[in-house]
């Protein structure tokens, strides 16, 4: 029987190898209903594999997820239908369509609604871009859409994949406003440690495929296995 603390999304000891390369060895982390939980960790620690397996783009070789408590096998198109959303890395966008019908395409449960398609695109700033097709769009707006996309369903937990990348500095303080005021759950993949480090309630340090660390964004930072790992840079 599920509890109140299993609420959320869960990982249990997951591994995942691709050959002989461990790209992700008995990884656990809790996502806890409210919570931003970030994971860094240095190129090739395992994010975007460990990103791949919660959407059901990668297979775990063992472990378990879990969602609220119960077995959870995620499949990428079923997703929403489990209340969880996500953001592509770069922006991912059908140039054919308009943005109002790109972020209309983050509904495929229930009755897609030109209504909540603008409150999403309101909500991130771009509503006046709604006839606009993507490619006229600049990088940062077209990242906008995106996150419209994905919040446009009102997912319980969204799952951003890199959504920093290729942001300048204040469109990265854009996106922490943003990511601070959402009122749902939030995993966030990131290489930009500021951003992590601004917004995140817990941080998961992969390297190598490995958790070196799980902690606040204060213990993160004076983590000496995490610094090392970084090798100097910024951690
Ligand atoms: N499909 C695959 N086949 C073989 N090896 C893979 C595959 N996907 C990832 N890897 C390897 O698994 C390891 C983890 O890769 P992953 O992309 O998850 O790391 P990452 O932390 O997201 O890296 P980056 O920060 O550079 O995006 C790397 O050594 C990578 O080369």
């Amino acid at each position: 029987m599920s509890t109140r603390t299993d609420q959320g999304l869960s990982l249990h000891h997951i591994t995942v190898r691709f050959g002989g390369l461990l790209a992700l060895d008995d990884v656990s982390l809790r996502v806890s209903p409210g919570r931003v939980v970030g994971v860094i960790g240095p190129n090739g620690a395992g994010k975007t594999t460990l990103f791949n397996v919660i959407c059901g783009f990668a297979a775990p070789q063992s472990g378990e997820i879990t969602l609220d408590g119960k077995p959870f096998k995620p499949r990428p198109h079923h997703l929403n239908r489990h209340g969880i959303a996500r953001t592509l890395q770069g922006v991912g966008q059908f140039n054919g369509m308009t943005v109002l019908e790109n972020v209309l395409t983050g509904i495929r449960t229930g009755k897609p609604t030109e209504k909540a398609a603008y409150e999403a695109l309101e909500r991130t700033g771009v509503a006046d871009q709604a006839a606009a097709y993507p490619a006229m769009l600049p990088y940062a707006k077209r990242k906008r859409v995106e996150l419209a996309r994905a919040l446009v369903a009102r997912p319980r937990i969204l799952l951003l994949d890199e959504p920093a990348g290729g942001l300048d500095a204040e469109e990265i303080d854009w996106l922490a406003e943003l990511i601070r005021n959402l009122d749902t759950t939030v995993l966030l993949v990131e290489h930009h440690m500021d951003l992590v480090m601004s917004v995140c309630d817990e941080i998961l340090v992969l390297d190598f495929g490995k958790p070196i660390a799980l902690g606040s964004p204060d213990e993160i930072r004076g983590n000496e296995k995490v610094a090392e790992a970084y090798l100097g840079t910024a951690a």
